[in-house]
């Protein structure tokens, strides 16, 4: 039964309770953090406020890192079995914590196990390839040594994942570092904790060695520094907002996978197919209700189909049904109530600048409408920030290259898209895009979860991808075997 498999994970109190050393704990400070449902704005879950795990990680760390591959990827088959028979809890709290829409929620998880399996998958080929190198290569060398170069896992890996897929983007670190022989620290993001503590769970449940998997939950602006300067952290693997810039500012010499903001943009070409680029923009701007890293947060659109565009999308965002994420609307409720008001705010300082609200401004409580705003210009805040809410600014423009020039003025560089039918327009807009990745003919998107994901400027630090993210979470180790003579293949 679902219900008794997660029956240990709460305090008799109601609060979750946090994971060390294989072990469901109530926190000595007996300090909770209230989660609150972003569509009721009421307290839906709490979870516990607690210190360090470091020690059982490191700990687990040293024999798990002398596990075969082989067994490595047979037990993260078994977190991904275990994880799909029990996924639908780990849903309804996607739903009540971050107001995803149910299928959306439901298919986040499935989705986290078959990342799970693929990575056991591509871990037992790549973790088990090194290289041989000669010597006489170089110059002055003869062939008297011998490099063998393998990969070795780096210790302890903190995992922070952020709310908007709490589940996939905690799941899209752990088995990487758990592949290559590393344990580890997740700190989840407080509104999406309850659903990393189920998640957590499946792990426990999969018979995983105890001190692998570590969960401290708690609020990152009270715990972050903290945890992300702790000396018993050997990689950060984070994915969030600005807070990135600074923890990479803070922290020490380890290896850093920073996955954060963007302000994707969407340029249309004048030759683009506009039913195509509308639709696109539709759903990369307000699925999960812009509240994907990857939305389309700005669209750049030639002034010779701007009236067409602006049409199509304007009547395909009238059809969006707004309501509750239980009912699976398009448009739900945004994750806080700060949230909100932040997106209030770049909406009306939008309108004091002269925007034209191509739908009315419409918010109760966390839900707000879907606001499409034509005629923004580079004045207004909406052209450069991010609103991770459902807000999509227009700009027209005279040339391509202007589009072009005002994504690579952002701070972001995450992802890009464009629209046009000529490849070879196509292929020089995106080698001219500053951006990690540039979809063509498509909105942005992350997914499928074993392509390279990356983001330039401040939009990030290395790579995400399952095969990258599991080259992220070792190290090169050298073995230099030294012959008494040059030995040369052969005779
Ligand atoms: N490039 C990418 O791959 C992606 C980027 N994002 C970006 O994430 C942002 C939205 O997510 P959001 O959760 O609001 O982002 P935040 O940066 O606010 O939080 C991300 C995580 O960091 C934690 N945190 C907060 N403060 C600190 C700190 N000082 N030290 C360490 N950890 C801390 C949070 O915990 P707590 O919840 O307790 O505050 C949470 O777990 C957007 O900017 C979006 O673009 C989102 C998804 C993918
Ligand atoms: O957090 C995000 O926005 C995700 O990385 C987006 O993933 P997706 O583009 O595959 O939905």
């Amino acid at each position: 039964m679902t219900e008794d498999f997660y029956s240990e994970i709460k305090t008799s109190t109601g609060a979750f309770k946090w994971y060390c050393a294989g072990e469901w704990l109530e926190s000595t400070s007996a300090k909770t953090v209230a989660v609150l449902n972003p569509s009721t704005r009421q307290k839906e879950f709490e979870v516990q406020e607690v210190d360090s795990a470091f020690a059982a990680a490191k700990e687990a760390q040293k024999a798990w890192a002398k596990t075969p591959l082989c067994e490595r990827a047979e037990v993260l088959h078994r977190v991904a079995a275990v994880m799909r028979e029990h996924a639908q809890p780990i849903a309804d709290c996607l739903v009540k914590e971050i107001a995803k829409p149910r299928k959306d929620s439901l298919s986040e998880v499935i989705r986290s196990a078959d990342l799970i399996d693929y990575t056991a998958e591509e871990g037992l080929r790549s973790l088990g390839q090194g290289e041989l190198l000669n010597s006489d290569s170089f110059p002055g060398q003869t062939r008297n040594k011998l490099c063998l170069v393998s990969k070795v896992p780096l210790g302890v890996v903190l995992a922070i994942p952020p709310f908007n897929y709490p589940v996939n983007l905690a799941v899209s670190k752990l088995a990487p570092a758990l592949m290559a022989g590393n344990a580890v620290v997740l700190k989840p993001p407080s509104q999406g904790a309850a659903a990393g503590v189920h998640m957590v769970q499946c792990f426990a449940a999969a018979g995983l060695p105890k001190g692998l998997v570590n969960m401290v939950t708690g609020k990152g602006s009270e715990i972050g520094d903290y945890l992300t300067q702790h000396a018993g952290v050997d990689c950060i693997s984070f994915t969030g907002g600005d807070t990135g810039v600074s923890i990479a500012r803070k922290a020490g010499m380890v290896p850093l996978q920073m996955e954060l903001g963007g302000k994707d943009a969407c340029i249309i070409c004048s030759d683009a197919d506009i039913g195509l680029a509308a639709k696109a923009v539709i759903k990369g701007g307000f699925s999960y209700s812009g509240q994907r890293c990857t939305a389309v947060k700005l669209v750049l659109v030639h002034k010779d189909v701007a009236d067409d565009l602006v049409a199509k999308v304007a009547a395909g965002v009238a059809k969006l049904r707004v309501g509750a994420p239980e009912d699976d609307a398009d448009i739900t409720p945004v994750v806080s109530e700060s949230s909100a008001n932040f997106i209030e705010g770049l909406v009306e300082d939008a309108r004091h600048k002269g925007a034209k609200f191509l739908t009315p401004y419409k918010r109760e409580g966390n839900l707000i409408w879907p606001t499409l705003l034509d005629d923004v210009t580079p004045e207004m805040r909406i052209a450069w920030e991010e609103p991770f809410g459902p807000v999509l600014p227009i700009v027209r423009v005279d040339t391509v290259q202007q589009a072009i020039d005002h994504c690579n003025a952002s701070k972001f560089g995450l992802q890009g898209c464009v629209f046009t039918q000529d490849i070879n327009q196509a292929i020089a807009i995106s080698d001219a895009m500053e951006t990690g990745t540039v979809q063509i003919n498509a909105a942005p998107a992350r997914g499928p979860d074993h392509f390279p994901f990356q983001g330039f400027r401040e939009s990030g630090i290395g790579s995400q991808g399952i095969r990258n993210s599991l080259a992220m979470m070792v190290k090169t180790k050298s073995t230099v075997i030294n012959l008494n003579q040059p030995s040369y293949a052969m005779g």
